[in-house]
Order: structure tokens, then sequence, then C-alpha cells
């Protein structure tokens, strides 16, 4: 379509270095096709010109000294993309890939997932190439208070409200809080989630990212009749997100087999289902010394160094780690052994050839601003409780972050039927995440 196709050309002539956000929006723009159709004053008012450019984009430079008392410069950002629906909403990620077309891509994947998530929070999302690993505690804290001591000018609880990504966990948001908290002498614990319970934290929040991915998927699984209930499912990463599909899926009778990090993945066809497997899940995360082929040794399974767990025979797949880490040939694979779903936990895990493969032979896919909204869901039921200075109970959370995933799958599936797109997960995502933020933008004027 004329009108899409001048958006995505300017697009990328003017972002020629950042492949990661152009894949991004295009996959967006692409599903737009159908509504753009049907609302032709879209392109005089400019609406995707205006949704694809970041409301602001901030760089800076984060000097730290490290333990041998040398001084290391990283670069942080922050990407405030869209405050259509509410204060910017996203995590910060630490990992020595960042760059600005990565966290580019997440913060415009953010405005459509939070817009899903039915809760009144805009896209953001932030981060550095800085690597906690391999760091010490006074390292890894020192850092965060020289990133925080530049953010906190950019951020507050009605503004801008960070949380974690890969490399960011509680550790990480807690040394973030105390900076701000010093810095501003203001007790604002709104301003940050993924926070420790003691200061303001939610429960359910470290495994609502992996819990709302479970629950999406039993609705993906109830459409066609099915259940978890003697599933195998294989899972990359060890992190957040891996560690709370693990968990809930047991819950469900399903068996996760595999997780992966960087250097390779774990292949444990009993499952990893037992509190023992769990926790060591847990030290694999805190620790620097403990790594994924020890989980082999100490659990008597294979340790596969260097290769991806996509070529196990599996009923389902759950994409844990980073973007792009299925392929097409991972999607062949994957179809070629049966697998029949993958739901995606990670940001853009597939690349669009995997998509058109997996979806074109047989598979179904969940996509990731459905599947793993469930965090920055529990994420904004995080700014509630401070908001009212209260918390709810577990099951409170839990049962909101089941309907919210319930939600989301439903608004979909309307979205996808309202164009006359059948049952199109991926479309009807994108469309009902994007009518929400263009009715906010209309009414809210040129901005
Ligand atoms: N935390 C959250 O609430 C949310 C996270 N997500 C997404 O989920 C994914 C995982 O995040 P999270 O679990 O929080 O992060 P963690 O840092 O807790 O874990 C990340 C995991 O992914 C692996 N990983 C990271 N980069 C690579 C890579 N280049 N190749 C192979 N493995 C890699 C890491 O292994 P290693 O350490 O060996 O690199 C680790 O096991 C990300 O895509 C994130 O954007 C989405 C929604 C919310
Ligand atoms: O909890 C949040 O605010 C952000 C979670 C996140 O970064 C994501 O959804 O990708």
């Amino acid at each position: 379509m004329e009108y899409i196709e001048r958006v995505l050309t300017n697009l990328k002539a003017k972002n020629t270095d950042q492949p990661e956000f152009i894949q991004a929006v295009e996959e967006v723009l692409e599903s737009l096709e159908p509504v753009i159709k049907a609302h032709p004053e879209y392109e005089d008012m400019a609406i995707l010109e205006r949704l694809t450019e970041p409301e602001r984009t901030l760089m800076f430079k984060v000097p730290w000294m490290d333990d041998q008392g040398k001084v290391q410069v990283n670069r942080g950002y922050r990407i405030q993309f869209s405050s259509a629906i509410g204060p910017y909403k996203g995590g910060l990620r630490f990992h020595p890939s960042v760059n600005l077309g990565i966290i580019k891509f997440l913060g415009f994947e953010q405005i459509f997932k939070n817009s899903l998530t039915t809760l009144p929070i805009g896209g953001g999302k932030g981060g550095s190439d800085f690597d906690p690993q391999g760091k010490s505690d006074a390292e890894v804290m020192r850092f965060c208070q020289s990133f925080m001591t530049e953010l906190y000018r950019h951020i507050g609880p009605s503004v801008d409200v960070p949380a974690g990504d890969i490399g960011v966990g509680g550790r990480e948001i807690g040394y973030l809080f105390g900076q701000y908290k010093r810095i501003k002498d203001a007790y604002e614990n709104g301003v940050l989630t993924g926070k420790g319970m003691t200061y303001g934290g939610s429960l359910i929040r470290p495994e609502a990212t992996g819990f709302g991915a479970v629950y999406y998927g039993k609705e993906v699984l109830a459409h066609f009749n099915d259940t978890y209930e003697g599933k195998t499912i294989a899972v990359s990463g060890y992190g957040n997100v891996a560690w709370g599909v693990c968990i809930k899926a047991k819950e469900y009778g399903a068996k996760v087999v595999s997780i992966s990090g960087r250097d390779g993945y774990v292949y444990d066809p009993d499952g990893i289902n037992t509190d023992e497997k769990i926790d060591f899940l847990l030290k694999i995360r805190s620790s620097n010394d403990v790594k994924l082929k020890d989980y082999a040794e100490k659990f008597g399974c294979e340790f596969h160094p260097g290769e991806k767990p996509w070529g196990l025979k599996v009923d389902m797949a759950f994409p844990c780690a980073t973007q792009n880490e299925i392929g097409e040939e991972e999607a062949k694979q994957l179809i070629a052994n049966g697998c029949k779903y993958i739901i995606e936990g990670a940001n853009m895990p597939s690349t669009p050839e995997a998509i058109a493969y997996f979806t074109a032979n047989g598979g179904t896919l969940g996509p990731a601003k459905s599947a793993n909204a469930g965090g920055v869901a529990v994420s904004a039921l995080e700014m509630s409780q401070n908001s009212m200075r209260y918390n709810w109970t577990s099951e409170e959370v839990d049962e909101k972050l089941h309907n919210i995933m319930k939600s989301i799958f439903n608004n979909s599936v309307a979205a996808a039927e309202k164009y006359g797109l059948g049952f199109d997960l991926i479309k009807g995502a994108n469309i009902a995440g994007f009518e929400k933020v263009v009715e906010a933008m209309i009414s809210q004027g040129i901005y």
C-alpha cells in the first residue's frame, strides 16, 4: 500500500544502521494495511510518521570505576517513544550488544504491547552496552549509580517508569532506586518497577512474564481444543522469563526439556520440573561461577555447547532469550519435528522468514507483544499499588495477570476478525494495540 510503503522507505533511509528497528516497524505497518484502508484520514494526519518517530531519544555517557581503580565508560540510552496512553513504560537492558537500533525496536514494540495490556501505560525502553556478567556487586552498584545520575532528570512516576530486561533484575533495580532516592530526596517508589518487596515491589512481578506467556499459551491451546497436559516444551534462555515458564508449565502438566544461554543448551528429557532444578536455575542466574554445563553435570543430562535447542523433538517452543533467535532453518526444524506452537517469551525472537515458514506450514505463533506482556502488565499493577500505598496478595495479582492475558488473546482475535483476517494472532495483536493508541493520539491533537 502506497502510504505504508512511503513511510517505510523514508524510515529506512533515515535509520540505515538500525536493522532491528526497521524489522519491528515493517512487521507492524504491514499488519495495519486493512486499518489504513478503512481510515484514509490517517495519512493526512501523518499518524504512521508520528508513531514511528520517538517523542524523545536520550543518549548519555556512563563513567564508573572498576575494582582495579580504572575508569570505564559505557553508553546509556532511554527512548521515550509514545506517551499517548500513559507515562512511558518499559525495561532497561544491560548487555554488550545494546545499541540505539536495538533500544528503538524494543521501545517501538513496547507501545503496542503496553496498549494491549488494557492498562494506561505508554511505550519506552532503555539500557546500556554495559555487561553485568563477570562484574562484582560493587562494580554493578557503581555502574547503576552513575547511570541513574543522568537518567533521574528524565524519569518520574508520572513521566517515565523504567524496569528490568536482559541483565537488569532485582539487584540492579535496587541500586538504581537507591541512587534516584538519594538525588531526589523523596520516596517516589513508583518511579521504577521490579522493586524488592521491602520497598514497594509487587508480588508475582519476578514470575509475571513467564507466567503470563504460559497463560497466553493456554488460550491458544484452548482455541484448538488442546491443553498443556503431557506436552514437551523447548525453552531458550535461563533468565527471568525462562524461569517463570518452567514453574507454570510444570503446574499445568507440561514438561520443559531445555534451557539455554550464549554458550549452548541443556537437554533434560526428564523435565526441569523439581524445586531442586528450578532453584539451581536461580543459582546459575545469580552466580558468576555456576554455568549451564554445571546443571547438566549435576542432573546427569546433556549439554550441547554452541547450539540452540530448536532441533529438539517437542510440542511447543518458548523462545525466552533474545531477538532473532529462531530463523527460517530453526523454524523448519521445529515443524519437521512436529512442533505446533511457538509462544514468544522474548522480544522479537523469530525472524520474518521464520514466522512466514512456521505459520505457512501448520504452526501457530503467539507473538511477543501479546505473549510476553504479562511482565509489563504486572509492572503497571506495581505502579497502581505504589499509588495506593497498598499491596495486593499474590493470589490477587496472579488473578489480575491471568485475566489480562485472556483479554489480550480475545482482543487480538476480535481485531483480526473485525478486518476479515480470520484467526490471525500476529496481525490481530498489532491492530488491537494500534487502535487504542491512535484514538488517544487523535484526541490529543497534533504533537
Ligand atoms: N524481564 C521481563 O520482564 C521481560 C523480558 N522480556 C524479554 O525476554 C527476554 C529475556 O529477558 P530476561 O529473562 O528478563 O533476561 P535475563 O537477563 O534474566 O536472561 C536472559 C537470558 O537470555 C540469554 N541470552 C541473552 N542474550 C543472548 C544471546 N545473544 N544469545 C543467546 N542467549 C542469550 C541469557 O544467557 P547468557 O546470560 O548466557 O547470555 C539468559 O539466559 C528478552 O528478550 C527480554 O527483552 C520480555 C518481556 C518482559
Ligand atoms: O516491566 C516493564 O516495565 C518492562 C518489561 C519489558 O521491558 C518488556 O515488556 O519488554
